[in-house]
């Protein structure tokens, strides 16, 4: 694993000034949030393509916990149909392997934290601040539309489950997003324009990340 300190990368600091360090390398964590079929992970892979990040979909570490038949996941995949959120424990867990595992040292993380018991639960554990928590802005109606054609045989992609994911978003993942945004930390994109249209947007913010060779 490389621990070598990226000197060009701009990195938060945690409240008391502590720099963000992982495993001995210097790190920078976007959170990414937005409803459910606002076209996070869409966004994402322009990202990871265009700005070298490395994409953690918190959703998609719990869909492979589920398939590799760890003891946890007959309950990861009943609350994944209830459309509710998976104790933080587990996914923090999920997200620090994966960020030790990897070589980068620049993360995307998408649908995390999805309540203030995930944002407390990374800030205690992991210790990383986020450089910022990307947004992505986008009417019921239109994520509906795109959830319900997206096809990929998600167990959570249908209209039940996304009305009860649509409450949780509202309940629970937006007071996190005002947590930050109270912190001067979000930046919100409108996410309801076309696919190229909204990435547009979104180099514009990742600009000062560098280009995929950072
Ligand atoms: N701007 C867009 N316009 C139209 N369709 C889009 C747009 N962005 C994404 N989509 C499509 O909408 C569907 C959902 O997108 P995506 O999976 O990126 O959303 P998500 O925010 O990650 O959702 P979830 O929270 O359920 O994982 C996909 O089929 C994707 O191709
Ligand atoms: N921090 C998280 C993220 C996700 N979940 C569960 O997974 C489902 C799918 O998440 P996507 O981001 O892929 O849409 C989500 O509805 C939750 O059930 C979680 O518990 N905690
Ligand atoms: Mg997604």
């Amino acid at each position: 694993m490389s621990t070598a300190v990226d000197a060009s990368l701009p990195v938060a600091e945690q409240e008391d000034g502590t720099a963000n360090m992982l495993g001995g390398k210097k790190v920078a964590v976007v959170f990414v949030l937005g409803g459910p079929g606002s076209g996070k992970g869409t966004q994402c892979s322009n990202i990871v393509e265009h700005f070298g990040f490395t994409h953690l979909s918190a959703g998609e570490l719990l869909r492979s916990e589920i398939k590799s038949g760890s003891e946890n996941g007959t309950m990861i995949d009943s609350i994944i149909k209830e459309g509710k959120i998976v104790p933080s424990e587990i996914t923090v867990k999920l997200l620090q392997e994966a960020m030790i595992k990897s070589e980068n040292n620049k993360f995307l993380i998408d649908g995390f934290p999805r309540n203030q018991e995930n944002r407390l639960s990374f800030e205690n554990v992991i210790k990383i601040a986020p450089e910022f928590v990307l947004f992505f802005d986008c009417s019921e109606e239109e994520m509906v539309r795109r959830l319900l054609g997206r096809n990929q045989g998600r167990a959570d992609d249908n209209i039940e489950t996304i009305r009860k994911r649509f409450r949780v978003f509202e309940e629970s993942s937006l007071p996190v997003v005002q947590y930050y945004d109270s912190k001067g930390k979000v930046k919100k994109i409108n996410a309801a324009k076309p696919i190229p249209e909204v990435f547009e947007d979104v180099k514009t913010i990742f600009q000062p990340y560098g280009s995929k060779a950072a």
